[in-house]
This record gives structure tokens, sequence and C-alpha cells, in this order.
């Protein structure tokens, strides 16, 4: 056990969640990260922090593009990218449609309790194994990650 922790340390995890397209779902945001620290270095843990609201990070000095131009090096260098495609955001949809062309390994996670139903361009570029969506309940999410990092493991 111990040693598969290792082997994860270096891996750099992407985690894709809506700032400006809505902060409701930053606890499960948060649940989700802490999980994935288990595996590697999570580049946007930002993301899961209570202090982060819907107006999105204080990038007073460059503006926005310094967060777009910073998330998109983070991209280019992650090994996996995880997104929580529950609550719809523009960015998100844009991380993943770049992550596409990167070809990158992606998991999506969706929750149809919400009563949402997710877009036919994220549910619909499910074709192959390095792009997966994952339809789960809040108390399921750890073990749906546990179940993803141990076939990563063997790929
Ligand atoms: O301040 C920010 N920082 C940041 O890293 N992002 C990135 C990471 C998120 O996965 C995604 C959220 O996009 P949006 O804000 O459109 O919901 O964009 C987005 C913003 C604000 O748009």
């Amino acid at each position: 056990m111990s040693q598969k922790i290792k082997t994860y340390t270096t891996m750099n995890i992407y985690f894709c969640g809506s700032i400006r397209g809505g902060r409701q779902d930053i606890n499960i945001y948060q649940k989700i990260v802490n999980k994935l620290q288990q595996y590697g270095k999570v580049l946007t843990e930002h993301i899961s922090y209570d202090s982060l609201s819907e107006k999105g990070e204080d990038a007073a000095l460059d503006g926005d593009k310094s967060i777009h131009d910073r998330d998109m090096e983070w991209l280019i260098k992650a090994d996996v990218i995880i997104a929580e495609v529950t609550q719809p955001s523009l960015g998100v949809g844009y991380e993943l449609g770049r992550a596409v062309a990167l070809n990158k390994k992606v998991l999506c996670l969706f929750r149809p309790e919400s009563g949402k139903v997710l877009s036919a361009m994220i549910r619909g570029a499910s074709t192959n194994s390095l792009f997966q969506v994952q339809d789960y309940r809040e108390e399921d999410v750890e073990s749906y990650l546990e179940k993803y990092f141990d076939c990563f493991s063997k790929n």
C-alpha cells in the first residue's frame, strides 16, 4: 500500500471545477481535491478554497490573461485531468476541450441527482478510455477516484 502511494507522488493532477460559473459545489470540490492529494500534486488546488468567490482569483496585475496562461501551462504539464462537471462552467468546458486536443487522460465526474443534464459535448466526447465520464453520488466520490487511480497505475 505505502509503495503504491510512493509511485504516485510525482503525478501532476489538474482539477477542474466551476468558479465564475458558480461556487455551489465547493464542498464536493474540497472532498475531491483532498482525495486527489493522496495520488499526486494538485496543480489547481485553489479551486477548492473557501476564500475563492464567484469573482475568481485576484489577478489585478495581468488580469485574466495571467490566469489563462498559467492554467494552460499547468494543463500541458498535467498527467491527468479530473473535472467535476455538474455545475456548468465555460472555463471547465474550455479546459476539457484543450485537454482533448492535447491527448490528455481525462475523468469527468457528474452527479445526475442534481437534476441537471450534462452537455452532449462532454458526455458525447467519452468515446475511449482516454476521456471518461463517470456518473456518481456524492457519498461515492472517493471510491470512484480510488478505482480510477487503481486502473491508472496499470496503464
Ligand atoms: O479565477 C480563475 N482561476 C482559474 O483557475 N480558473 C480556471 C480553473 C477552473 O477549472 C475554471 C473555472 O472556470 P469558470 O470561472 O468559467 O467557472 O477556470 C478560472 C478562474 C475565473 O474564471
